[in-house]
């Protein structure tokens, strides 16, 4: 079997002694997109946090392209290729647009490419990120992960903040992404409907563990064992994958 972009086998994490997340399996080829679901507090951004190294892990392993990630060490997850956009955004607010885009960028040419995917941001490249509306801000958030040239993208919260029509806007980009550059993506979000009609796959955690994974189309036509796996119900074994 070739190597997946992203394999996560057994995955432990928390904050203190006691782990918030336990056993996380996750596997994503290139270019698929994966929503990661769950009710508030299920433990969808501490996953992230520590796929990116920004916590450490414990148990467990994180692989992309069959390379082992370091736990904690959020500079080599980001040399091996897996980049997080956190829910805050973390923009350079008083630099503008083409400021936070060529800080970030691998090499030139990543922005222009950037700039096609998001005309609205050429017409913003010269306003200061902290002056951008919240869906401008969201754009700019995913175009520096994105001149990053990522092989695997952490979205965290995607619509914070943000009306669903933007949201709806937003998706399609990502998709574009994951088609065209082969760039795997977990997509954590709480508009669940919109997140399934993008992903390929989702897994739901609660309390912290995997209660449901499968296809996101079996997961829309299962309307009932999805909400039951938000209550934290373990998936129906005939169900479950
Ligand atoms: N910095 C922290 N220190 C201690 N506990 C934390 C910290 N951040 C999160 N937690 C706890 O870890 C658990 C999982 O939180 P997490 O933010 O990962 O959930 P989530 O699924 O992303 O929820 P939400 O959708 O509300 O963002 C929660 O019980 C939360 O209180």
């Amino acid at each position: 079997m070739t190597a997946a972009r992203l394999e996560v086998t057994g995955l432990t994490a928390g904050y203190s002694r006691a782990p918030v997340i336990r056993g996380i399996d996750l596997r994503l080829g290139a270019g698929e997109v994966l929503a990661l679901l769950g009710p508030n507090g299920a433990g969808k951004s501490t996953t992230l946090l520590a796929l990116s190294g920004l916590l450490r892990h414990g148990e467990g392993t994180v692989r992309v392209d069959g390379a082992d990630l370091p736990s904690g060490k959020p500079r080599q997850a980001a040399r091996q290729g897996l980049v997080l956009v956190p829910d805050d955004r973390s923009l350079f607010t008083t630099l503008t647009v083409a400021e936070n885009l060529r800080l970030a960028a691998v090499r030139r040419g990543r922005v222009a490419d950037v700039l096609d995917l998001f005309p609205r941001l050429r017409e913003r490249l010269k306003v200061n990120a902290g002056a951008l509306s919240g869906g401008e801000q969201q754009m700019l958030a995913l175009g520096r992960a994105l001149v990053q040239d990522p092989k695997v993208l952490l979205i965290d919260e995607l619509s914070m903040g943000l009306a669903p029509v933007i949201v709806q806007g937003l998706l399609p980009v990502i998709r574009r992404v994951a088609d065209e550059t082969g760039t795997s993506v977990v997509l954590v979000e709480q508009h669940v409907s919109l997140a399934l009609q993008t992903a390929d796959t989702a897994v739901v955690l609660a309390h912290g563990e995997q209660v449901l994974s499968g296809a996101a189309a079996d997961l829309i036509a299962d309307p009932e064992n999805l909400e039951a796996a938000y209550l934290g119900a373990p998936a129906t074994p005939e169900r479950a994958s």
